[in-house]
């Protein structure tokens, strides 16, 4: 039906801390060109499973395959080449503080590449326009607000032209209107750029303004509900706790008059 393909393959994951067992049997797969949201009540497990999904932890069963090619089987040099394929922003944007916006979004192009000062200047200054902060690649993280180093945080991570940029709870403290805007300038980046997404947020709102696909993790039951689009799921998931979720607890009354946003 889609001409989209997996950009992203869980399969029977099993993820554990220590004997601790956080979720089990994850099944799901991320399209190319998708945002691919997290979701789940607190303390379900997203931002755990997000870290399996970037290689920061192993599962403790299962396989999270890149392209058909399973990351933790991989050599380490094959999966150097599967991260530097990846953006990951993380909720505080996490700039260094003694470093100007322009020198952190260009610490992954020193890291990473060979290019040359005014070439890498050039890059910088566009992904910091990309973001909305042209004309601020000199300030320092303490002179911008919040939403401000979240989007500095996104053009770090697009340094590299990024094929899957993950995200953990982008928009948490920030106003709505910051929120929107990052949502909307996600969403713009997938339309775009192509970009996958994957994002870790309990906002319904962003939930339903940016996400195409998703997974419903539940804490109970320790695996997940249901995997689809998020405005699918309102009316037709037959789990009644996603429906309520996504409906802020009107989720019953909802599957029989079907709703209006
Ligand atoms: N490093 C860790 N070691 C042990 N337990 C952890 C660790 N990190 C998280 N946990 C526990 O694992 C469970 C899942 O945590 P996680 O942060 O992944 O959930 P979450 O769904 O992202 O939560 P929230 O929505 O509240 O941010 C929680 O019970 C948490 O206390």
């Amino acid at each position: 039906m889609s001409e989209k393909s997996a950009a992203i393959e869980v399969s029977q994951l099993t993820m554990k801390y220590g004997s601790s067992l956080i979720q089990q049997n994850l099944n799901f797969s991320v399209q190319k060109g998708d945002v691919f949201v997290i979701m789940g009540g607190s303390g379900c497990g997203k931002s755990t499973l997000l870290k399996h999904m970037i290689g920061l932890y192993q599962p403790a069963a299962g396989t999270i395959a890149y392209d058909g090619r399973d990351y933790f089987s991989a050599t380490d040099i094959q999966q150097l080449k599967m991260r530097k394929r990846w953006g990951v922003t993380y909720q505080s944007g996490a700039l260094f503080s003694a470093m100007t916006l322009a020198e952190n979004v260009s610490l992954p192009l020193t890291q990473y590449t060979r290019m040359k000062p005014a070439e890498m200047a050039d890059l910088v200054r566009y992904k910091l326009a990309l973001v909305g902060l042209a004309g601020f690649e000199d300030y320092y993280p303490s002179e911008i607000s919040g939403g401000m180093a979240k989007r500095a945080g996104l053009a770090r991570a697009m340094a590299l032209d990024p094929e899957v940029l993950f995200f953990d709870e982008p928009s948490a403290g920030l106003d709505p209107l910051s929120a929107k805007r990052l949502d909307d300038l996600i969403l713009q980046l997938s339309q775009s750029l192509g970009v996958t997404i994957v994002i870790v947020t309990h906002e319904l709102e962003s939930i339903f303004a940016i996400g195409s696909n998703g997974v419903f993790l539940d804490a109970q039951t320790k695996t997940q509900l249901d995997t689809g689009a998020p405005s699918y799921m309102l009316n037709h998931s037959a789990q009644p706790l996603v429906r309520d979720f996504l409906s802020r607890g009107q989720g019953h009354q909802q599957r029989s008059g079907e709703i209006c946003r």
